[in-house]
C-alpha cells in the first residue's frame, strides 16, 4: 500500500498457530520445553522437574540451585565441560544467550538468544560445551532455578569462563 519513499516489508513469521517458534533453537542438544502451570484457589503451581520428561536421555538430579539476578545484570559467559544444565526461569524477565563452541558439534559456531518469563513456563536444556549467559531484562529481580546432573564441586567447579568482550563470543546477543 505504501508509495513514495516508504519501502515497507511484511514482518517475518516467527511463530506457528500454537505460538511455538517456527524453528527450534539452532544448537545441537539445546532445547526448550513448555510445561503447563496449574491455577488453583491458592494461586499458581508449576512443576519444575519430572524424570519422565527426560525419558529418552535420562537426567538424574545431582544438584539444584536457586539464583536471583538484579535488574540490568548479566551473568558472566560460561560453559561446563561435564555437567548439563536445566535452567528454569521462575520470576521476572530473563534473556538467555547461547553459543556453540564445540569443535565436534554439527552446529558449531551457532548462537541464539531467547526470552523467558513464567507467564509461559518453560525450561531450557543446555549440554556441556555450550556457552551461556543470562541477562535480567526486566525492572524487578529475576530468579531462575538450575538443575544439574552432577553436584557442584567447591574446589573444582566445572565452570569455565571467558571475558565478556572476548572475540570468541558472539556480540550483541543479549
Ligand atoms: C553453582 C554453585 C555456585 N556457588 C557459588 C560459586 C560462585 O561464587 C557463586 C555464583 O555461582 P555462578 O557464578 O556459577 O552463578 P551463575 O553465573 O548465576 O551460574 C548459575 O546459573 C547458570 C545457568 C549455570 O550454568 C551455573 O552452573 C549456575 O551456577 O556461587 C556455590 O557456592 N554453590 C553452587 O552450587
Amino acid at each position: 500500500m505504501a508509495g513514495g519513499i516508504l519501502k515497507e516489508a511484511r514482518a517475518r513469521q516467527t511463530l506457528d498457530k500454537d505460538w511455538d517458534p517456527i524453528s527450534p533453537p539452532p544448537i545441537d542438544g539445546v532445547y526448550v520445553k513448555d510445561v503447563k502451570n496449574v491455577i488453583y484457589r491458592g494461586g499458581v503451581l508449576t512443576e519444575l522437574y519430572r524424570p519422565e520428561w527426560f525419558a529418552e536421555e535420562s537426567f538424574p538430579i545431582g544438584h539444584v540451585v536457586h539464583v536471583s539476578l538484579l535488574p540490568g545484570l548479566v551473568t558472566q559467559w560460561h560453559c561446563h565441560h561435564v555437567q548439563r544444565d536445566i535452567v528454569f526461569p521462575v520470576r521476572g524477565f530473563l534473556r538467555i544467550g547461547l553459543y556453540d563452541a564445540r569443535q565436534d558439534s554439527p552446529t558449531q559456531g551457532k548462537s541464539f538468544a531467547m526470552n523467558f518469563n513464567l507467564h509461559r513456563p518453560r525450561y531450557l536444556h543446555i549440554p556441556p560445551g555450550v556457552w551461556h549467559s543470562l541477562k535480567n531484562i526486566g525492572t524487578d529481580e529475576a530468579v531462575y532455578i538450575v538443575l544439574n546432573d552432577v553436584p557442584f564441586e567447591y574446589e573444582n567447579p566445572d565452570d569455565w569462563t571467558l571475558a565478556p568482550d572476548s572475540p570468541a563470543l558472539p556480540s550483541g546477543l543479549l
